[in-house]
């Protein structure tokens, strides 16, 4: 997904699910006392979120960075967003090797939304993210996609000899745990294996409703990577054939065009962490070492 001004316009579920957690979160997460606060977001894409929803809880000496796989979301946010030195954006991959060295351990929280579903080396992630936390420890705040309905579409449109051939490796989009019987069991163990000691994992089952045909249309063509992949006039007909299998998995409510609404049921991960100091009696340990500082506070 590269489109960011798509984005910005049509992210009303990702908008909406961002402020509950952080208005539900904001008192949990461990604040510093001197208000120098180093705040990392993961998968910022446009910047709205992270601007409208967790800006504001920073403290006003805090720092601010965005982060992006995408160069296209990253040179937006900038330019819509980075008005002041406290506040920067820059490319970086999540599930990558090797941190850059001016962004390891230099984070007190690490926040991300509607991100990590995207990432298909989940493990990898989080050692990252564990890894971008100050070795005196820190906190982060994750939510992202364990199942969507959009995955089943995927699926179905890939086998049409229309669409087969943009979409071959349509696993890729699919959330690590869209196929887990137990998701949160599975990323609490995650957390655990990168060393996060303390932690707090929740499924959420929601519903969200989209209002009307073009409003789906809207915020399918936000998000979805294999239209970039086909001419733009097959978009729509993509877009068709993507609306009569939502019909068909009886996820429509209403008849005509005014009153028609799409239902959305979706299983969303919110996890919240904290990485607890590094060393224990002046030894630094490394995990999975880690786990033998249960319990320290
Ligand atoms: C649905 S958007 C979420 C944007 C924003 N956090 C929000 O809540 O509106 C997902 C973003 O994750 C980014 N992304 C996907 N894979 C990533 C990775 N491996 N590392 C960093 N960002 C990634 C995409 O480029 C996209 O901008
Ligand atoms: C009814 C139905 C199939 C709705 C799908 C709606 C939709 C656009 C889901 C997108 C999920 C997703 C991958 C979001 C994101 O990463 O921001």
């Amino acid at each position: 997904m590269n489109q960011a001004s798509l984005y910005q316009h049509a992210n009303q579920v990702q908008r909406h699910d961002a402020k509950l957690i952080l208005d539900e979160f904001a008192s949990t997460m461990q604040w510093r006392s001197d208000g120098e606060d180093a705040l990392l977001d993961v998968g910022s894409g446009s910047g709205n979120v992270l601007m409208d929803f967790v800006k504001p809880l920073l403290p006003i000496r805090g720092q601010l960075v965005g982060t992006d796989i995408s160069s296209q979301m990253v040179h937006y946010a900038s330019k819509h967003y980075q008005r002041e030195e406290r506040t920067r954006f820059q490319v970086l991959d999540i599930g990558c090797d090797r941190l850059p060295e001016e962004l390891s351990g230099r984070f007190d929280h690490v926040t991300s939304f509607y991100c990590l579903h995207w990432v298909q080396n989940l493990k990898g992630a989080l050692g990252n993210i564990y890894n971008l936390l100050k070795p005196e420890g820190g906190d982060c705040l994750l939510a992202f996609l364990a199942s969507n309905p959009v995955y089943e579409v995927y699926k179905i449109l890939r086998a049409n000899e229309k669409w087969s051939t943009y979409m071959q490796d349509v696993e890729r989009f699919i959330s690590p745990l869209h196929y887990s019987s137990n998701p949160g069991e599975e990323f609490s163990q995650l957390l655990n294996d990168v060393g996060f000691v303390q932690h707090n994992v929740e499924i959420r089952n929601e519903v969200f409703v989209y209002e009307g045909v073009r409003t789906l249309k809207d915020n399918v063509k936000a998000i979805c990577p294999f239209l970039e992949r086909m001419p733009a006039d097959l978009h729509e007909q993509f877009l068709d054939d993507f609306i009569d299998i939502v019909i068909s998995m009886n996820l429509q409510q209403g008849e005509n065009n005014e009153d028609q609404k799409f239902l959305s049921p979706y299983k969303l991960v919110v996890a919240y962490a904290r990485k607890t100091p590094d060393f224990v009696n002046n030894v630094f340990l490394e995990p999975p070492h880690q786990n033998l500082v249960k319990g320290l506070n």
